[in-house]
């Protein structure tokens, strides 16, 4: 990462919230100076208070690069304080699921290099992965500083076009939630089966951070992972003719989940 333009410009962020606060953490562990870090949130954590950063007292006339994290419906709102940075050499990085560049450029001006990016929650443990496209205007330096500053949190993904945002939202942006929810039905049903609480949670994480971490491991691909835990006749068939089924199994049901947080990435841009 291009520390010394971070440090010697300074970096803005705009929402410390859940996303805010793991791209800052990965940020202050890469090296990045809190001294050289300007946060704006109206509600501070006790976390963010602690790392010495700048809070809520203005900004620098340059800096290096604005990342804006806070919800699409607050950035009417929250947005308008950055304008004077719009229009010239500062690189804007937003994170904000279906906000559309057209709505940055028009609110800070149609000169600004803006980056829309897509993170997920592994970030917090530095497993995250963040899809990105930028405007005319970013330079491959300005690109390569975003890179930089969210493969801090993980891995970095170039899009080719921003129409595929929508469709990355819903996929890798939400997706977290569809895996700590298969965690938690799996924990259920395992209830179901006779196991305490406990047990079948433990089981239940352990096997989906277990077998997370093989898929990305090996050269196999998940179906050929699916078919080496499937032994003909037992018991995973069984459990897969449910899961596999045409109008009810899995391929249904998160083609209809996605369907709808991209949907909704949409209509967030309206
Ligand atoms: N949570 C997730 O899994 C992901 C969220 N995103 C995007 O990241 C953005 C932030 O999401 P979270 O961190 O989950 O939300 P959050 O609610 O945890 O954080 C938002 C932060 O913005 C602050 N805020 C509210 N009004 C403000 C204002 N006027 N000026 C400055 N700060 C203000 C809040 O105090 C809060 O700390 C959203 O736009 C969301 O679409 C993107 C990828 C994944
Ligand atoms: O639910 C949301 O809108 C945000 C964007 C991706 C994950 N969380």
């Amino acid at each position: 990462m291009d520390l010394a333009l971070v440090n010697a410009r300074g970096l803005v962020l705009l929402g410390c919230g859940k996303m805010g606060s793991a791209m800052l953490a990965g940020w202050l562990a890469r090296g990045v100076d809190p001294a050289s870090v300007w946060v704006l949130d109206p509600h501070p954590s006790d976390w963010l208070t602690a790392t010495g950063v700048h809070i809520n007292a203005g900004v620098p006339d340059a800096p290096a690069v604005v990342i804006l994290a806070v919800k699409p419906q607050m950035m009417d709102a929250a947005l308008p304080v950055l304008v004077p940075l719009g229009n010239g050499s500062v690189v804007f990085v937003s994170i904000a699921a279906g906000t559309p560049i057209a709505k940055f450029a028009a609110l800070l001006g149609a000169q600004t290099p803006i980056i829309r990016a897509m993170p997920n929650t592994p970030a917090a443990v530095g497993r995250g992965i963040t899809a990105l496209i930028g405007n005319d205007h970013v330079s491959p330096d300005a690109m390569t500083l975003a890179e930089d500053l969210l493969s801090a949190v993980g891995q970095t993904l170039r899009l080719q076009d921003e129409s595929q945002m929508d469709a990355v939202t819903a996929l890798s942006g939400s997706g977290p939630a569809y895996v700590f929810h298969l965690i938690e039905a799996m924990a259920d049903a395992g209830i179901q089966q006779g196991l305490s609480p406990e047990m079948a949670l433990h089981l239940a994480r352990a096997t989906v951070a277990g077998a997370g971490h093989l898929a990305e491991n090996t050269t196999e691909d998940p179906s050929q992972l699916r078919v080496n835990v499937t032994s003909p006749g037992g018991t995973t068939a069984a459990a897969l003719s449910v899961l596999m089924d045409a109008d009810t199994g899995f391929p249904a049901l998160l083609s209809r989940a996605i369907t709808a947080a991209a949907d909704r990435s949409r209509e967030l841009a309206k």
